[in-house]
């Protein structure tokens, strides 16, 4: 077996934990003011380049952990590192793509992925910043539709644009909460595949929420299933050993597909007894929570805050 250096097996250590997320906790209040834990003790480490599929039950607290990898959900407790610092905050080193595309109405294609781009890129020139808006926008299929508004576009052309413009930002991290959640079927696996086509050029560590079984083995290295909430956390993580480039009739062919896909919908299954919602439940306050004043401002759901992403965000140093 080929002996690696020193240095390259550092590396290859760094890599290993390029996101560590450690004993996450987020509380909200609940009507009463008093705090419940939705995720509590959190913990995942993702290797440099992969992408991890998170899947679980609805409510059980997939997106609140996605915003708090993405900065724009304070910690309750825990901390998350990419590539060992501690993150603080939205930043330039993550970007997130949501369900609905976000794009400001008055603005081109182009002139949207150009708002993350000059952001990001403040000491570039006008010709590279245009050159990279429009290298990014022609991964994603859009070259001949550089100048639309969004207006002129459909749903997965839009949803394309956010791809391109979460993508143009070379994230460290990227964070996608269910970016094919409002396309057809067709348009889905189509951008599944422009996604997956884009990561293994690019290879951006990428985690995926998704609550489509397939979807989540097909497109990801590993998958992570959460458990129900309240104090939702990791339950298990499953291998999906598929090489890439990835063919999709040879996975669809392929037993160990289904074999993988049988463990998800078996965990599933075993947590819908407990799955929120089915019976009432009534959550007493958790007293040991950490004090989280401005958890009352939040807004109750936040996936259409993409925008806060480039209104907070620093330039890249
Ligand atoms: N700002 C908030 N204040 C209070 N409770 C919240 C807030 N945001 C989310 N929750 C609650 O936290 C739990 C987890 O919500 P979250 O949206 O993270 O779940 P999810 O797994 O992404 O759901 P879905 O799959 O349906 O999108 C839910 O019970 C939700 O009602």
């Amino acid at each position: 077996m080929e002996q690696l250096q020193p240095s390259a097996a550092n590396q290859a250590a760094r890599d290993a934990k390029y996101v560590e997320i450690v004993n996450l906790v987020k509380a909200y209040p609940n009507p009463l003011g008093d705090p419940i834990k939705v995720v509590d003790g959190y913990n995942l480490t993702i290797k440099k380049g992969d992408l991890i599929s998170v899947i679980g039950h609805s409510g059980c607290g997939k997106s609140t952990v996605l915003m708090m990898l993405a900065g724009l959900n304070p910690i309750t407790s825990g901390d998350v590192l990419v590539e060992g610092e501690v993150i603080e905050g939205p930043g330039p080193d993550r970007s997130v793509v949501f369900q609905a595309p976000c794009l400001l109405p008055w603005m081109t294609s182009f002139q949207n992925v150009m708002l993350g781009v000059k952001r990001c890129y403040p000491h570039g020139t006008k010709q590279e910043r245009k050159e990279i808006v429009e290298y990014y926008l022609n991964l994603v299929g859009l070259s001949d539709s550089m100048h639309k508004y969004p207006r002129e576009m459909s749903g997965g052309m839009q949803q394309r644009v956010g791809i391109a413009r979460a993508i143009a930002l070379r994230p460290k991290l990227l964070l996608l909460d269910e970016p094919f959640g409002r396309l057809d079927s067709l348009t889905r696996m189509d951008l599944q595949d422009t996604i997956l086509g884009i990561l293994d050029k690019e290879r951006i560590t990428t985690m995926l929420i998704t609550h489509d079984v397939d979807e989540a083995v097909y497109m990801a290295d590993r998958v992570c299933m959460m458990t129900n909430g309240p104090r939702a956390k990791v339950g298990q993580v499953l291998d999906v050993p598929f090489e890439r480039p990835r063919k999709r009739q040879e996975i669809l062919a392929s037993d160990l597909f289904y074999d993988l896909r049988g463990s998800l919908v078996d965990f599933l299954a075993k947590n819908e007894k407990e799955k929120p919602g089915d019976k009432p439940k009534v959550v007493e306050p958790q007293e040991d929570v950490f004090e989280s004043p401005s958890v009352t401002n939040e807004t109750f759901k936040q996936k259409d805050t993409e925008l806060q992403l480039f209104a907070a965000m620093p330039a890249h140093a």
